[in-house]
């Protein structure tokens, strides 16, 4: 949408910081609605809600406004990436639906309720760039931390953890430790420990962001397969367009500082083939991936997403052909 007050959508943060009261958050996850379409029910049917949000930092002649009036809702169940030029807020964005930083004005709400109190009840879970595993405990250890701070049983954990790598495909490697693992094989223990307390909102800022073309393009299927079995809504920050719009119901599309939502592109791919029922292989799942990534919709919501991020360029007289700053076309 061109009004960011008439569609919501969701984001997540930049660093791994948490504060000192919190408990570890559950995991990551999906996408974003207009607040038109959004309105038609209470505010607690969606997973996310902003309303009216700034965030100003410091005063004076150092002073950075990092959001200007942004509101978006993000619905139950719903894919939401981020995208927009280095700087424009997305991180700050997501920090404050993760209740990691608080606006200067305006209200944040998830699952109708105040930030704050959805991240002491593990509403929803966090994946970052960096995997930020700990490194003296097993693959299993660092997936059952949340569950442990929670006090979940022993046998319960230890079922769920047994679950979730099996979701995220490692189930061989619980006994492992981090630095015996790949990168992509790291972030799939992040994505688990993330969905440890069955979040219904993942919040992941770059995720994928530090991996080669091949494993991000892979983990990307694994993520849409997690998504359509954990039904979690995902607020998603990305630098990369095809990334949003493979991943994505919505892609939100934020402009230079202040950060503001430009646009929101309604993706509308197919991605059935996906769909925990029909899936039968990890390789069948990339075969549908790479399908996907060539479908005239895909190719289609590609371009609207760079024509959204190109307005900038225009408008200030620039290439319509280059990238903004931080944007990754491929
Ligand atoms: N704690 C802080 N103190 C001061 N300024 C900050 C702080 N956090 C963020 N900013 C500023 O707010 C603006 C938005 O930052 P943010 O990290 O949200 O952008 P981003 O869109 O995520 O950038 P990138 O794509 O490069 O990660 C930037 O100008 C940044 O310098």
């Amino acid at each position: 949408m061109t009004q960011p007050e008439a569609r919501p959508t969701s984001v997540a943060p930049a660093d791994t910081s948490l504060p000192a009261d919190s408990a570890l958050p559950a995991g990551t996850a999906p996408s974003a609605s207009s607040s038109s379409s959004s309105s038609t029910t209470t505010s607690t049917a969606s997973a996310v809600r902003v309303d009216s949000v700034s965030r100003v930092f410091g005063r004076g002649t150092s002073q950075v406004v990092a959001l200007d009036d942004v509101s978006l809702t993000v619905a139950p169940g719903e894919f939401v990436s981020l995208i927009g030029p280095s700087g424009c807020g997305k991180s700050t964005l997501l920090r404050l639906v993760a209740d990691l930083d608080q606006p200067t004005s305006g209200t944040v709400e998830v699952f109708g309720r105040p930030a704050r109190q959805a991240r002491l009840s593990r509403e929803y879970g966090i994946a970052f760039q960096q995997a930020g595993l700990l490194p003296w405990r097993t693959v299993r250890a660092n997936v059952e931390l949340p569950l442990t701070l929670s006090g979940t049983g022993r046998g319960a954990r230890r079922e769920r953890v047994d679950h979730l790598l099996d979701l995220v495909g490692l189930a061989d490697f619980a006994d492992r430790f981090p630095d015996q693992l790949s990168g992509g094989m790291q972030q799939r223990v992040a994505i688990a420990r993330s969905l440890a307390e069955e979040p219904s909102l993942l919040l992941m800022d770059e995720p994928f962001g530090a991996l080669d073309e091949m494993t991000r393009e892979h983990l990307q299927t694994q993520l849409l397969r997690i998504c359509a079995e954990t039904r979690a809504a995902v607020v998603f920050v990305t630098h990369s367009i095809p990334e949003a719009v493979f991943l994505s119901d919505t892609v939100v599309v934020m402009s230079p500082r202040p950060g503001r939502i430009r646009e929101i592109v309604d993706v509308g791919l197919d991605r059935a083939g996906i769909a925990p029922a029909t899936a039968v292989s990890t390789a069948a799942e990339d075969a549908v991936g790479d399908d996907l990534r060539t479908a005239d919709a895909f190719v289609d919501a590609v371009a609207r997403v760079r024509t959204a991020l190109h307005g900038d360029l225009a408008a200030a007289g620039g290439s319509a052909t280059r990238a903004p700053a931080g944007v990754d076309q491929r």
